[in-house]
């Protein structure tokens, strides 16, 4: 029987590598030198591509791959997939999502726990030797706080639940309110950032959610607010997010994700009330081996016509 082929975009997870090499025909696109001529080469016999939150299939990928059926992401977000595409083609399109649910929102808290407390800050302290000079100063209390959430999906409602632990009061905006809910909705994120202390950004990335976290809505957030974004980068207006924080018009931010990763904007840097972390929502040994078990197991659905574990398009 002819080997399937499966083109793989970028190095994401060794494990996975391992057991797509084991079942399939692996093509590694990132070992191509001249890559437009190794899908060429290849293309007659890729039915799968495997990508994730930074690669995925494009327009111009599928309509370079004939016999492409199915496009497997080792991510939850997306929004890298021209999902109308696939869909005009007939093309399935699975991903990861719960798995990775509990992973990102242990971040998100993390991260507005080491913001208001300055916990990266702190250990710089320590480490620089600051501590026998004299004991670091104040920071900012976390429980308590309101708690707004853009998006109240399964990573939305896990970091309400998580929130909700420390007593913070949980509000939320998304397209339309959660009869199932007792949070507060609001209708626009303006009147969500109006109202809220921490503002969390974890809704998916599409065209109406780009940029959904601009310049006005940081000012409403104000100077004692802060940023939380464990989405993506694009969902803030980044150079806006710079001169809020700068200018202090934002009392501080948390991000996983950036506008234009892995590059950041350098501004950043210095700031004492910004923690900057590189993309590692689901970055933990247990949740990308759960990811990647995900992206085999649908593919092996897929091949042995079974119904799709977790499918999108
Ligand atoms: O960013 C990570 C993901 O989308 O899974």
């Amino acid at each position: 029987m002819e080997s399937i082929g499966v083109l793989m975009l970028i190095p994401m997870n060794s494990y996975l590598e391992q057991e797509l090499q084991r079942r399939y025909n692996l093509f590694k696109l990132w070992t191509a030198p001249q890559k437009p001529q190794f899908i060429k080469e290849h293309a007659d016999s890729i039915r799968a591509v495997v990508g994730n939150a930074f690669a995925g299939a494009d327009a111009e990928l599928i309509e370079a791959l004939p016999r492409l059926e199915i496009v497997s992401s080792f991510s939850v977000g997306v929004d890298k997939i021209d999902l109308a595409k696939c869909r005009e083609k007939g093309i399935r399109v699975t991903y990861t999502p719960d798995v990775l649910t509990e992973d990102v929102a242990d971040l998100a808290i993390g991260l507005m726990l080491a913001v208001l407390r300055r916990l990266c800050e702190s250990d710089r302290y320590v480490r620089s030797g600051k501590w026998k000079k004299g004991d670091y100063k104040l920071t900012t209390k976390f429980t308590g706080k309101t708690v707004g959430i853009i998006g109240l999906g399964r990573i939305g409602m896990a970091i309400a639940k998580r929130a909700e632990a420390f007593n913070c009061p949980i509000c939320y905006y998304s397209r339309t309110g959660k009869p199932d809910t007792e949070y507060k909705y609001y209708p626009s994120v303006l009147e969500l950032a109006s109202n809220c202390q921490i503002l969390v950004v974890a809704c998916s990335l599409t065209a109406e959610t780009r940029h959904i976290v601009n310049r006005e809505v940081m000012n409403a957030l104000g100077p004692k607010g802060v940023l939380i974004n464990i989405g993506r980068g694009p969902h803030i207006d980044e150079p806006e997010l710079v001169s809020a924080l700068v200018e202090g018009r934002l009392g501080g931010a948390g991000l996983d994700v950036y506008e234009h990763e892995p590059e950041v904007p350098e501004e950043l840097f210095g700031l004492e009330n910004v923690v900057l972390l590189p993309h590692v929502g689901t970055a933990t040994v247990e949740t990308r081996k759960a990811m990647a078990d995900l992206v085999v197991g649908n593919l092996e659905a897929h091949f042995s016509n079974k119904p799709l574990l977790s499918p999108l398009v």
